[in-house]
Order: structure tokens, then C-alpha cells, then sequence
């Protein structure tokens, strides 16, 4: 294949990963992905702006088929989909040097095993002239990794931002072409990987927030060519407040709880509260996360088992807890035979997030009259809680 050409002298040389399911072993990828790379040939020194997976370094070294020397391997992010092709590179070109800054140089050395001798590092703000194009540096720590930097390309006003902006989305076109479906793309991608550093964000994007931008050029998905789309969409997922959804991922055995999980979605519909609901015998995780990154509230469904919450439950809160979405409330439903630690166990997983209790209801057996009585006032606190933070009329 030949480079794909973004502009002049910069090309697009990744690879998408069509054929992946699983993100991280851990979320689900129904579009596949992709893994960026751009190559940028100064007029005095050409740049490799991140590698591809190990899996997919075939794709680059066609690209580079014809390129006989690279001065330089931009590595914004340590981790093996954007860096696991570099020690590949750099035998193919022994003198290029991989720019980074200190702590991505520590972790591409433990990581990779890359020799000392072949690191350039940069400082936060430094510049590298190639030529007649300059890369400057701009360090993002903890956006997900605690090296993670992008790079403006001051002439030609490209940022390349590897993780930050990313999307989970193999697509044949450089450029996004239909905003919606790459909303949802990137949505998943925030919700997974960067949900738990949105205040660290939200810091990140102010160091940004002047740069003249013509396009953003992330590691995954397709490249912005109206910038300010995924800019906003950031925006609104890492702005503090909440949307007027419920999110009520649920697992029921033998349908005692699933029934007190349909009462209470009837109830919070009827009231003008907005519900996602997750069975999570068969739920996409990934789609759960994506609820996660709006809702107020989380409810969680689950019978008592063996002394406890159900599993699935317990990993749902495990990870709605690790994940810091930005709910306000949390309140637990649920069947029980004779008794257990569900409320104990699933509050003591609940310890990163600032929530407030709404009254739970754990009911023996099948529920009854009383125990509707109890979800209808369930649903009178969600509402009258979206209602004073004004989500809901
Ligand atoms: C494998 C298994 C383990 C259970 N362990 C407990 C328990 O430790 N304490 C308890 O109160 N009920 C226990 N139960 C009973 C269930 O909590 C009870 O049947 C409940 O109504 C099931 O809700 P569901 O219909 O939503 O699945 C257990 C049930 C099963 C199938």
C-alpha cells in the first residue's frame, strides 16, 4: 500500500483491525477498531507518529515499504496497540530515535525493552523542527496512562492526540463521514478508557483550548476533520452534571427481581425519567459504560446469592465504581430467600463514588403489594431527586 495522504508530506500509515471483538479482554468492539499511524516527511527529517498493534505491523511496513530513513518515532502512549511495533521499526531503521518524554521512555523500556541509547526525550512545550515542519510537544499526563502527550504540528495545525479523542471504529475512509455513528464509536472509547480521568480532562483540554486546530488526528477511528464535533462531545462527557437517565443493569434467576426491575422502569417512565436498562446475563458492557457516562442515577437489580449479590451484579458495581462515572444516586432491588450481605457488600464496591443512598428495596421471595408500594416511592425519590437538579420538569 502506498502512504494515504492527509495533506502535504503527511500521510496516514495504520492499519484497521476489522476483525476485532474485545477491547483490553474486557469490552466489546461490535465495529472493530483501528490503530493510527502518520508518517511526516520534513523537508530535513522525516517522523513516524506512533506505531500500530504488533498484530497489525505487516500494514505499516507495506506503507513504509518505500521509505528508506526515519529520523524519528513519535511515541505519545506506551501501551503495545500504538508503541508494540517500535522495537520492529527501529531495526528496520537503526538510527531513528524514539522521542518521548521521561516517563513514557520509563515505561516503553520495561514494556518493549528498548536500549537506553535509542531515546530522545522531550520536555512539555519543547519543539522539534523537521524542516520546514515543526512538532510541538504538549504533555497530557494521565489521559489514560501517566505518559500520555500529543503533538501539534504547528504549520499545517494538525493535532495528533493517540488515545485522547480515539474511537472504536474501522472504517476504509481517513476522514469521519457520519458524525452519529463515530459518536457512538468514541462514546465507547471515552466510557472504557477515559470516564475515570475526566477531571484530569478537563485540566488536558484547557492546555489545548488555544491551539488554532485544523484537524485531529486520535490512534483509533477515523481522523476530525470539523474538530470542534468531538471536542464538544468531550466537553459534555466530562462536564459535572448528570442527565435526567436512570441506568438499572439487573440479573434475575428465576424472575422475582426482574419483575420488581419492570414495575420500577413503568413507574420512573411514567414520572418523565428516562431509563437504560441492562440485562446483564446478556448485556454488552461496553453499551453500559456509554449509559454510565450521563445518568444521575444507578440502580442496581440483583437477588441475594450465596450471601450476597449476584456476581454479575457484584461486577457491574466493581466497575461502575472503578469507571467514576458522574452519577449523583445510587440505590440497590432485589430479591431474597432468608438473608445475606448484598447492601453491605455492594456499598463497600461503591467507595470511589460520591453518591448518595436512595432508599433500597430488598424483597423475600415474590413481591408483593407491600413491596410495590416500596418501588413506588423508590420512583417518587429518583424523580423528585432529577427534579432538584432540575434534569427533569
Ligand atoms: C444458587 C442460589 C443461591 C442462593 N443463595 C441465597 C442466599 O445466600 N441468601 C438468600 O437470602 N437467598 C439465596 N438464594 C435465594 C434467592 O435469593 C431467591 O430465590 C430470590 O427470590 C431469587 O431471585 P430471582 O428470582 O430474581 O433470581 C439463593 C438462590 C440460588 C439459586
Amino acid at each position: 500500500m502506498k502512504p494515504r495522504k492527509i495533506k502535504e508530506k503527511i500521510y496516514y500509515v495504520g492499519a484497521p483491525d476489522w476483525n476485532r471483538t474485545l477491547f483490553d479482554a474486557l469490552i466489546p468492539l461490535p465495529d472493530g477498531t483501528s490503530y493510527n499511524a502518520y508518517l511526516i516527511l520534513g523537508s530535513e527529517k522525516t517522523a513516524l507518529i506512533d506505531t500500530v498493534d504488533p498484530s497489525k505491523k505487516d500494514v505499516l511496513f507495506s506503507y513504509l515499504a518505500d521509505i528508506v530513513h526515519i529520523d524519528y518515532v513519535i511515541s505519545h502512549h506506551a501501551e503495545q496497540d500504538h508503541s508494540g511495533s517500535i522495537p520492529y521499526v527501529l531495526e528496520k531503521y537503526p538510527s531513528a530515535k524514539v522521542v518521548t518524554n521521561p516517563k513514557g521512555k520509563e515505561l516503553l523500556k520495561s514494556h518493549l525493552h528498548i536500549p537506553d541509547e535509542r531515546f530522545i526525550t522531550v520536555n512539555d512545550g519543547e519543539e522539534l523542527s523537521l524542516g520546514d515542519k515543526t512538532l510541538k510537544f504538549i504533555y497530557t499526563p494521565w489521559v489514560h496512562w501517566p505518559e500520555t502527550m500529543v503533538t501539534y504540528l504547528v504549520e499545517d495545525k494538525i493535532l495528533f492526540t493517540c488515545d485522547l479523542f480515539g474511537s472504536h471504529y474501522a472504517t476504509s475512509s481517513l476522514y469521519v463521514e457520519d458524525e452519529k455513528i463515530v459518536y457512538e464509536a468514541a462514546k465507547r472509547y471515552y466510557a472504557e478508557i477515559m470516564m475515570p480521568f475526566r477531571s484530569i480532562i478537563q485540566k488536558n483540554l484547557e492546555k489545548i483550548k488555544d491551539l488554532d486546530i485544523e484537524l485531529i488526528a486520535p490512534s483509533h477511528g477515523p481522523i476530525y476533520n470539523n474538530p470542534n464535533f468531538i471536542i464538544n462531545a468531550y466537553k459534555d462527557w466530562i462536564s459535572d452534571e448528570p442527565k435526567n437517565i436512570v441506568v438499572l443493569p439487573y440479573i434475575s434467576m428465576h424472575d422475582s427481581t426482574k419483575i420488581m426491575v419492570d414495575y420500577l422502569v413503568d413507574r420512573l417512565i411514567e414520572k418523565g425519567v428516562n431509563v437504560e436498562v441492562f440485562d446483564l446475563a446478556v448485556a454488552d458492557i461496553g453499551k453500559i459504560a456509554m449509559a454510565l457516562v450521563d445518568a444521575a442515577t444507578i440502580v442496581i437489580g440483583t437477588p441475594t446469592v450465596l450471601a450476597g449479590p449476584h456476581p454479575k451484579a457484584l461486577y457491574v458495581t466493581y466497575l461502575a465504581n472503578v469507571l467514576k462515572p458522574k452519577a449523583r444516586f445510587v440505590s440497590v432491588i432485589g430479591s431474597y430467600g432468608w438473608g445475606g450481605r448484598t447492601l453491605e457488600i455492594l456499598k463497600s464496591n461503591l467507595t470511589n463514588l460520591s453518591v448518595e443512598i436512595i432508599n433500597p428495596v430488598l424483597v423475600k421471595g415474590l413481591p408483593e403489594k407491600e413491596d410495590f408500594r416500596l418501588l413506588d416511592e423508590l420512583a417518587e425519590s429518583v424523580y423528585s431527586k432529577h427534579k432538584d437538579l432540575g434534569i427533569v420538569s
